[in-house]
C-alpha cells in the first residue's frame, strides 16, 4: 500500500511510502485537537496604564471571566483540556499542553504545536519554550533507546505577506506550494538539513528565530509579523534486524503565528496595515477551516486552500496528525475583546477531530534489497516445485496404467465367462446327440448291452 508523505516534506530519499501501525494493519486513531489556554501576568505597560486583569483560572480546566459585568450574552466561564494562570511556568505548559503530543513524532505519528492568540499575548515566548524543551526530551529518548537509530532533519519557513519564505536560506526568495497525488503538499525546494545533535539543532532554530520577520506595533516592541512553521522531521529504525526494514517517519511542527488582532487596535498604517491584512487573511481562513472542522455535519468544502497557511498545515487539521493548540491571552480588561475571540476560536478548535496514523516508510535501497531476497527466495521455492511437480507426473502416469490393465482384465473375465458358457452349451449338444444315436440302436437288441454300457461311461465322464 502506498501511503502519502506528510505534507510538505522537502523531496528526500523517501519516495515509496507505507502507512502502517506497528503490527503490521493500517489503522488510524480518531483524537480531538488538545486545546490549552495561558493567560500571561499583566505587563510592564498595562501595569503602568492601571489596567485590571479581567480572567482568572478558576480551576486546572476552567477560566472565568471577573471584570465588570459586559455583554450579557458573552459567556462567563470557558472549559478547555488545560488552562495555565499567570504564575504558571512555561516547563509546566509544555509538559501538561503539548509534550504527549509531540513526543508521537518519536513513533512515527505527525504532530504539530500551535500557538495562537493576539499580538503580545505570549504566543513566541511560549513556543520558544516549548520548542526547546521538547528538543530535550527528543535527545534524551533518543538516548534512551539505543536499540533504533534516529536521524532528526530540520527545515523551517515562514508566511510573511502570503510568501512562503525559507528560513533557513533567507535569499532563496518565494517558495511555491506544489499538491503531489501521491505525496501531498511539497514546500519546492525547501531547504532541509540534518542536525548532527542537540546543540547543532539548537543552533539552526535559533537562525530561523533570526530570519523571523518582526516589527515593532503599539501592542509589542518586537511582534512577530509573521507565521513562522519550525518543522522537525524524526526518522528512526531497529538498528539490528534482518529482512525488510521499516522506518518510522514524522513531521513535528511548532508553529507561532502570527497576532490574530484586528489591524485598527495595533494603530497599524502603512507596511503593518498591509501585513495585518495579509496576516488576517491567513487566520481568517484559519479561523474558518477550525469553524467549518468543529461544526457538527463537517461535510461541505473546507477552504483549505485559500491561504498558504492553511495549505501547508492542513494534515494537522482535521487530517493525519495529532495537534495541540496552546491559545495565549492576555489578561487586562483593555483586550477583552481580542481575548473573548481567542477563547472562541479555543472552543471551536477543541471539537476539531484529527485522525492520526503511525507513517512507516521503506526507502528505495531498503526496498531495492528486500525485494532481491525475495526474488531468490521465491526462485528457490519455484525449483523445489519443480522437483514436485515431476513426482506428481510419474504417479498419475501409474495411476492411468493401473487403471487401463483393470478396464482390460474385466474384458478379459467378460470374455472367459462368455467361452465357458459356450463350452456348456456345446457339451450340453454333445451329449444330446448321443443319446439320439444310442434310443435308435436301442430299437435293435443286441446294442443293449452295449448301450447300458456305453450310458454309464457317459454319466461318469459328466
Ligand atoms: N507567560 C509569560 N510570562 C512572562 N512574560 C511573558 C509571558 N508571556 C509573554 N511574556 C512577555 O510578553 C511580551 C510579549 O510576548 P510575545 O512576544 O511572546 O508575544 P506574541 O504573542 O508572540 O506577540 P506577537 O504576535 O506580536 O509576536 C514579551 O516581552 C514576553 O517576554
Amino acid at each position: 500500500m502506498v501511503a502519502s508523505r506528510p505534507a510538505g516534506t522537502p523531496m528526500s530519499k523517501i519516495e515509496r511510502a507505507l502507512t502502517l501501525t506497528p503490527g503490521g494493519s493500517s489503522k488510524s486513531k480518531e483524537e480531538k485537537i488538545f486545546v490549552t489556554v495561558r493567560v500571561r501576568p499583566l505587563s510592564k505597560k498595562e501595569l503602568v496604564g492601571k489596567d485590571q486583569a479581567a480572567w482568572e483560572c478558576a480551576d486546572r480546566q476552567t477560566i472565568i471571566y471577573k471584570g465588570p459585568p459586559q455583554d450579557r450574552a458573552a459567556p462567563t466561564s470557558y472549559t478547555f483540556d488545560k488552562v495555565f494562570g499567570p504564575s504558571c511556568q512555561t516547563d509546566l505548559v509544555y509538559k501538561d499542553g503539548a509534550k504527549d503530543v509531540a513526543m508521537s513524532a518519536l513513533t512515527g505519528i505527525n504532530a504539530t504545536i500551535f500557538a495562537y492568540g493576539q499580538t503580545s499575548s505570549g504566543k513566541t515566548y511560549t513556543m520558544r519554550g516549548v520548542t526547546e524543551s521538547a528538543v530535550c526530551d527528543i535527545y534524551r529518548h533518543m538516548e534512551n533507546t539505543p536499540e533504533r537509530e534516529f536521524v532528526i532533519k530540520i527545515s523551517a519557513m515562514e508566511i510573511y505577506n502570503e510568501i512562503v519564505k525559507d528560513l533557513l536560506q533567507p535569499d532563496s526568495g518565494s517558495l511555491r506550494l506544489l499538491d503531489d497525488p501521491e505525496k501531498g503538499l511539497i514546500v519546492e525546494k525547501l531547504d532541509e538539513q540534518i542536525a548532527k545533535d542537540r546543540e547543532h539543532l539548537r543552533h539552526l532554530i535559533g537562525i530561523c528565530e533570526e530570519q523571523r520577520q518582526v516589527g515593532e506595533t503599539a501592542l509589542n516592541d518586537t511582534s512577530s509579523r509573521s507565521h513562522q512553521i519550525i518543522r522537525l522531521t524524526v526518522e528512526s529504525r531497529l538498528r539490528e534486524v534482518s529482512g525488510c526494514v521499516k522506518s518510522f517517519v514524522a513531521n513535528l511542527n511548532f508553529v507561532d503565528l502570527a497576532g490574530s488582532e484586528r489591524a485598527a487596535q495595533t494603530h497599524a498604517v502603512g507596511a503593518r496595515l498591509k501585513e495585518g491584512s495579509h496576516i488576517n487573511r491567513s487566520l481568517l481562513t484559519l479561523t474558518k477551516v477550525i469553524r467549518k472542522l468543529s461544526s457538527e455535519k463537517r461535510s461541505g468544502h473546507i477552504p483549505y486552500r485559500d491561504s498558504k497557511l492553511t495549505r501547508i498545515l492542513q494534515l494537522s487539521l482535521g487530517g493525519n496528525a495529532r495537534t495541540a493548540i496552546i491559545c495565549t491571552m492576555s489578561p487586562a480588561l483593555t483586550h477583552v475583546e481580542q481575548s473573548r475571540n481567542t477563547l472562541f476560536f479555543a472552543t471551536c478548535a477543541k471539537e476539531v477531530t484529527n485522525t492520526a496514523k503511525v507513517n512507516m516508510f521503506i526507502s528505495d535501497k531498503q526496498l531495492v534489497k528486500h525485494l532481491q531476497t525475495e526474488v531468490s527466495r521465491l526462485e528457490a521455492e519455484l525449483r523445489s516445485a519443480d522437483r514436485v511437480s515431476s513426482y506428481e507426473i510419474l504417479i498419475m502416469e501409474k495411476d492411468r496404467k493401473i487403471t487401463q490393465m483393470e478396464i482390460e482384465m474385466e474384458e478379459l473375465k467378460k470374455e472367459r465367462d462368455n467361452a465357458c458358457s459356450q463350452l456348456e452349451e456345446l457339451r450340453k449338444k454333445m451329449v444330446d446327440n448321443q443319446c439320439g444315436i444310442l434310443l435308435t440302436r436301442l430299437k435293435r437288441p443286441e446294442s443293449v448291452s452295449h448301450f447300458l454300457g456305453h450310458y454309464s461311461q457317459v454319466k461318469l465322464s459328466r
